[in-house]
């Protein structure tokens, strides 16, 4: 059937025959519109490229007349329409005589549109490693702009291919916030190109990423019946195929198109006013356009869960590597990750793994030292993953015989931390420590007490173990930081759901306390580091510190430090019971995971269930 667009009468159903389309409108009809989106939608279409063009694939001065009647006709359907025009100034008037008309009037009639600054010389962001030249390369289109009186008002800018802004270029950023106040910008490689439905927005140094949206324009193709696939592919996308449903899923559409798609035949005009007639004719949504500032409120707003960024390795996607920084590398990225919990031993860990030749951990950091907490805690996580990356650092180049590793103890009972790990690292080991749930919250408690944490100095163990809801927070806080972690069998699955059970090692706690070589012998094998090492001979028992310490030259010895290993009375034996009774449930489930799992049961744990019986 044939495709009439002057009006809707003309249009016919053969097209709009998607399944998911007819689920949509189905499940929003049955419910009485409770389970259908919205009815706004909003459009920013972006003209990326103006002026960088090669002669014979710009704009002439008919091309920005029907550009500018396109608008006013737009403007008409969606309220607020804009065109959104990105420019680099240094390709400005060299087109051939008529294209060069065609910019002067696009300058003439600049304030007719939004306009975005690209870098001078339309360069990749990932290609400058320092902030200046980027900053100096911005300046020169800021200075274009202010000598032809271009107004570029919106905050919002978009990289050439991308460049910079996923996977994150620090430097683009940088430079943006400072040439331009930058604070919306928009991609579509995050968290990947396809699938599309799957593209998210995040916030990374105060920049609103904003996802793109596909309407099938390239700068390849330039003529309708050049569109991949053929007019009759391009007319079924906008009448109910993948442009139409483009709008139908997404309250936020923004487009990336290119000056070379308003030039030749007009390519974007067609596909743009074409959908847009198609949806005012089939459905009843409210079409806006509105400043890019408000556009971003309004998405995150709507998907308040996508404000924290998702990082995930460059490495594993073509398309990133293409955009990201030559002098990075995907070697600097864990290999095993201790995970905790906190209090069971994971100093002792990391200290004998740092013995290892081949093993390094990462480098401390001012105020965290040794454990990271880059996936644990939002204030790290937001500090990107090339913060995270350089923590990991070879003595020598090309280092690459070495294992990276990092401990942090709060990782095992974090709520975030498994799906932040498996994005970014899922291949990697994990490595936990189990100890009598008991002795845990009891050590934690102790730690507090040392940390002069107000709570412990203030309340019993036992009246902090039994905190209920009437009592003070801190109390409560204690408490839940004693107990929660040592519900080992609920943050297992946790990481399950993340990881196959052949890249866990469940390490007994009770066993690094009283023979850490053999625990270290398991942890090699599973890690299968070369070369293996024979750890009976690096540690050695200390009758005062009463702990397995570590031989550094023939008789020099050195323990842990004082707040591991410390020297507390034994626990009232009313908070002893209590404890027994409260994790007994919670060690069932955890032998009943580990009987799943095929793993040996630790030995504290055998003897409570034996007790139990
Ligand atoms: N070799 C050696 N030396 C000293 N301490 C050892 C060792 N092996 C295991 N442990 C036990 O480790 C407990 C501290 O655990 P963590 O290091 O995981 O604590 S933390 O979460 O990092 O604060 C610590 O807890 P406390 O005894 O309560 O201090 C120790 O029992």
């Amino acid at each position: 059937m044939k495709r009439v667009l002057s009006g809707c009468q003309g249009i016919l159903l053969n097209y709009f025959d998607s399944t998911r389309t007819l689920i949509a409108i189905s499940l929003s009809y049955l419910s009485h519109g409770k389970l259908s989106l919205p009815l706004e939608r909003y459009v920013l279409i972006d003209i990326d490229d103006v002026f960088v063009g090669a002669p014979g694939k710009r704009m002439k001065i008919s091309d920005v007349h029907a550009l500018l009647a396109a608008q006013k006709r737009l403007q008409s359907q969606i309220k607020g329409f804009r065109f959104n025009l990105g420019f680099s100034g240094k390709y400005y008037q060299k087109g051939t005589p008529e294209e060069n008309l065609g910019d002067q009037l696009l300058i003439a009639e600049a304030n007719q549109f939004w306009w975005f600054g690209h870098t001078w010389t339309h360069t990749q962001a990932h290609l400058h490693d320092n902030v200046t030249t980027l900053e100096e390369e911005m300046i020169l289109n800021k200075e274009f702009s202010q000598k032809y009186k271009i107004p570029v008002t919106t905050n919002y800018a978009v990289a050439p291919h991308h460049s910079g802004v996923y996977p994150v270029h620090e430097p683009l950023y940088e430079a943006w916030r400072k040439v331009w106040n930058i604070s919306i910008t928009s991609t579509e490689e995050y968290l990947h190109l396809r699938p599309a439905r799957r593209r998210r927005g995040f916030i990374h140094r105060g920049i609103k990423v904003l996802p793109r949206q596909i309407c099938g324009l390239y700068t390849h193709n330039l003529f309708m019946d050049r569109y991949p696939g053929g007019r009759k592919k391009l007319d079924t996308s906008i009448q109910g195929g993948e442009l139409f449903q483009t709008f139908l899923y997404n309250k936020v559409n923004i487009f990336m198109t290119h000056m070379c798609n308003y030039g030749s035949d007009r390519l974007a005009l067609y596909t743009f006013e074409s959908v847009i007639k198609f949806l005012q004719c089939w459905t009843h949504f409210r079409l806006f356009t509105v400043p890019p500032k408000q556009l971003a409120d309004i998405y995150f707003s709507t998907y308040s869960d996508e404000i924290d960024p998702i990082w995930v390795n460059p490495c594993h996607d073509k398309r990133h590597m293409a955009i990201w920084s030559p002098k990075k590398t995907c070697h600097t990225l864990p290999q095993f990750i201790v995970v905790g919990p906190q209090k069971t031993g994971t100093t002792a860990i990391y200290t004998f793994l740092n013995m290892h030749p081949s093993i390094r951990s990462n480098v401390k950091r001012p105020l965290i030292f040794e454990e990271l907490h880059f996936f644990s805690s939002d204030h790290y996580y937001n500090k990107g993953l090339d913060w995270y990356m350089s923590s990991f650092t070879y003595n020598r180049p090309n280092q690459t015989d070495i294992m990276f590793f990092e401990k942090t103890a709060d990782y095992f009972d974090n709520y975030m931390a498994p799906m932040r790990v498996a994005a970014l690292i899922p291949d990697v080991k994990l490595i936990t420590i189990l100890l009598d749930p008991v002795k845990r919250a009891y050590s934690w408690y102790q730690h507090a007490r040392a940390h002069k944490n107000p709570a412990s100095l203030n309340f019993t163990f036992y009246e902090i173990i039994t905190a209920g809801e009437g009592s003070p927070k801190i109390q409560r806080e204690l408490r839940n930081r004693c107990l929660n972690p040592s519900i080992y069998a609920q943050h297992l699955e946790r990481w399950l759901d993340y990881f196959p059970p052949s890249q866990l090692l469940i390490l007994d706690g009770q066993e690094v306390k009283e023979d850490p070589p053999l625990v270290m012998d398991k942890l090699q094998k599973f890690i299968e580091v070369h070369p293996y090492v024979d750890y009976r001979r690096l540690l050695r028992y200390d009758s005062k510190k009463k702990f397995y310490c570590q031989v550094l030259q023939s008789d020099f010895i050195k323990c842990l430090g004082p707040g591991k290993g410390r020297i507390y009375p034994p626990m009232e034996e009313a908070a002893q019971k209590y404890l027994k009774m409260f994790f007994r449930r919670h060690n069932v489930a955890l032998s009943k995971l580990l009987m799943k799992l095929n793993q040996p049961a630790p030995t504290w744990l055998k003897e409570d269930l034996r007790e139990s019986i």
